[in-house]
């Protein structure tokens, strides 16, 4: 599977970790991975934003490897936060969390469906 980042030259091209389009060929299998929310196997919440970012990527990672996938095979991700004061952490932590992988995104301001979690976020893998 080859994935080939693009960013026009007549558009915006991005500086905060992420790519304007993914296009990948040579793929046989596609993963869509639901919201993952910042809850714990045992049902914990942590608290604070940077806690529950970590581990909502951490779930995101969780559900590629039980897919035989990983970080690697991410395409696009989708990160829904609670509040837009996040929005700079959001980067650093996403950045750190994926090891400098720049990926296709979005990133929206929302509510969550739990008041208690402060993001979710849904990703796309390809392999
Ligand atoms: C995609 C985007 N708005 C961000 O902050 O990474």
């Amino acid at each position: 599977m080859e994935k080939r980042p693009i960013n026009a030259d007549d558009a915006f091209v991005p500086t905060s970790g992420y790519v304007q389009a993914m296009a990948i060929s040579g793929h046989s299998r596609l993963l869509f991975v639901s919201g993952q929310i910042p809850v714990a196997a045992d049902g914990r919440v942590p608290e604070g934003f940077e806690a529950q970012c970590r581990l909502a990527w951490r779930n995101v990672e969780a559900q590629l490897k039980a897919a035989g996938l990983g970080l690697d095979n991410l395409v696009l991700h989708r990160t829904y936060l609670a509040d837009r004061r996040h929005a700079l952490d959001n980067r650093r932590i996403r950045s750190e969390m994926l090891g400098g992988r720049e990926t296709a995104t979005t990133v929206v301001i929302a509510g969550i469906f739990d008041e208690a979690w402060l993001l979710e976020i849904e990703a796309i893998a390809a392999a």
